[in-house]
């Protein structure tokens, strides 16, 4: 019998996963873009997916973060209800300053100071009261960077955040995300399309292919990570799976 998963449930304890997942389907015009995925994530990893095209990689995020109804399977999904996701587009409201944004929807008495604590985390100290329309797209991502991070979610999805962004924003976002991670563990899904960015961020890499995973490998390399000879093969594996030849 085919159940609804979308029964959330808190995490019971530290020692659960903090994403389960069992033979999740997604179908669309009778055609399987989700097919029996069972995945768990351990709380604080952070796990990046990468796949063609096409291969599902959105939808499963989608399904994690509770934004798509039609997601069926004849088993569970349990995930932290404080789960946070960041988009390739900040979606920042532009009729409400840089702190308003961060801090919108949060029912805290101090969220004003939380707010601006996330902004000084993520560089931005200073421009609380600044317009979203004033700031370049790197900080307007750093800003949904830190509108995700003051919620403290368990769980942080991100769907290609840093996808629009200049290769140099682009590192230095990889190494807030690195430093904000350390700081407060959230479990992390990153769905990219940059096998680099991968290896570079992530304790394990799932590949996915037709909407099934069919390669699941723990990243073991020291931080931070340098293009070294375990990077490199661990690259050539991976993008041999995505069934691309390593020509860097
Ligand atoms: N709402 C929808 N209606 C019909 N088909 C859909 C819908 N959403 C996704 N699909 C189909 O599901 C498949 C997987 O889409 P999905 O966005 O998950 O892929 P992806 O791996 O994230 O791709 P990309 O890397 O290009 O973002 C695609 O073939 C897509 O056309």
């Amino acid at each position: 019998m085919n159940v609804a998963v979308h029964s959330f449930r808190p995490e019971p304890g530290g020692r659960d996963a903090a994403v389960s997942l069992r033979n999740l389907t997604r179908r669309f015009s009778g055609r399987d873009v989700l097919s029996d995925v069972s995945l768990d994530f351990a709380p604080g990893e952070f796990v990046a997916l990468i796949g063609k095209s096409g291969s599902g990689k959105s939808t499963l995020l989608r399904a994690i973060a509770g934004l798509d109804d039609g997601v069926a399977g004849e088993g569970t999904m349990t995930v932290p209800p404080d789960r946070s996701v960041l988009f390739q587009d900040s979606r920042l409201l532009p009729w409400k300053t840089v702190l308003q944004n961060v801090v919108f929807g949060l029912r805290a008495a101090d969220a004003d100071e939380r707010g601006a604590a996330a902004l000084t985390d993520v560089g931005l100290a200073g421009r609380e009261t600044a317009w979203p329309n004033a700031l370049s797209g790197g900080e307007q991502q750093r800003v949904a960077l830190a509108r995700s991070l003051v919620r403290e979610p368990r769980l942080l999805l991100a769907d290609e955040p840093f996808g629009a962004l200049d290769a140099l924003t682009r590192i230095k976002m990889h190494e807030l995300l690195l430093q904000l991670v350390r700081q407060r563990q959230p479990t992390v899904l990153l769905v990219t399309h940059d096998v680099d960015e991968a290896i570079k961020l992530a304790d394990r890499v799932l590949v996915m292919e037709a909407g099934r995973i069919v390669v699941d490998r723990p990243v073991t390399l020291a931080h931070p990570r340098a293009k070294d000879a375990g990077f490199g093969t661990l690259r050539a594996d991976l993008l041999s799976a995505l069934g691309v030849s390593d020509a860097a």
